[in-house]
Formats: C-alpha cells, sequence, structure tokens
C-alpha cells in the first residue's frame, strides 16, 4: 500500500512540474478553479462513499476511497506538502 501511494504521488508530482496536455492530473494543476474542482470531488466523493457503505457494495467502497485517495494527494501537492506530512501526522497518532 505505501509503495503504491509514494508511486502515485511521484506520478502526481510529475505531472504538476510537466504539465502534459493529454493529463487530468495537470489539468487540475494548469487551471485556475483546480483547486476548486479538487474540493468539489473529494465532497461528491465522499458522499457516494458514505452511498455506497450503505448499501454494502464493497466495490464500489474500494472505488470510491481510490478517487478519494487520488484527490486527497492532489491536494496536498497543490499545498506543497509531501506524503511524510500525512506520514507523520498518522505516526503521531500511534
Ligand atoms: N488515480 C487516478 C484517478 N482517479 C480518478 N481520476 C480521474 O478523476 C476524474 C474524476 O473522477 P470521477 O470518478 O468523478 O469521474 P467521472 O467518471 O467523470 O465521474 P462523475 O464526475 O461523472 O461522477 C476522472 O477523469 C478520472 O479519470 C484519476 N486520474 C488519474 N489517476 C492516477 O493518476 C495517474 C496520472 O493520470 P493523468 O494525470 O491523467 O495522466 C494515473 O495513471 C492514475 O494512476
Amino acid at each position: 500500500m505505501e509503495d503504491v501511494l509514494e508511486e502515485l504521488f511521484d506520478v502526481i508530482e510529475d505531472r504538476k512540474e510537466t504539465l502534459p496536455e493529454d493529463s487530468y492530473t495537470a489539468s487540475l494543476f494548469a487551471h485556475e478553479k483546480g483547486e476548486n474542482a479538487v474540493l468539489e470531488k473529494l465532497g461528491e466523493e465522499t458522499t457516494e462513499l458514505v452511498l455506497a457503505a450503505k448499501d454494502d457494495d464493497r466495490d464500489e467502497v474500494a472505488y470510491e476511497a481510490a478517487d478519494i485517495v487520488y484527490h486527497l494527494l492532489v491536494l496536498l501537492s497543490m499545498k506543497d506538502m509531501e506524503l511524510a506530512d500525512l506520514e507523520a501526522e498518522l505516526e503521531a497518532r500511534r
């Protein structure tokens, strides 16, 4: 899991730097309202996650959770934060 998160975060950071035209991630960084779009997605996906959980739809829970994690990592990158910032907070709670 840690490897997947690190790899995904590295890809997100790369998209932020190189801004390829065909990249959804890059479009979020390039667009003036990209941060708002990410925040809206997080809100929508959280609602969808709640509904999926209520339905006991485990596939849909996994799908929505993945959407949330992806957009959460994009948000961390937009705030010039590192995955280590999230890890440190989680570690501090153990
Ligand atoms: N994990 C993701 C990921 N999760 C979601 N999304 C995109 O986020 C957008 C919004 O997600 P939604 O599920 O809301 O999309 P939707 O199907 O339009 O749904 P609705 O809005 O209709 O509800 C879609 O365009 C998805 O493709 C993602 N886009 C990219 N990644 C990762 O980022 C990498 C780089 O992607 P690019 O930046 O596109 O090269 C990829 O290889 C993936 O690993």
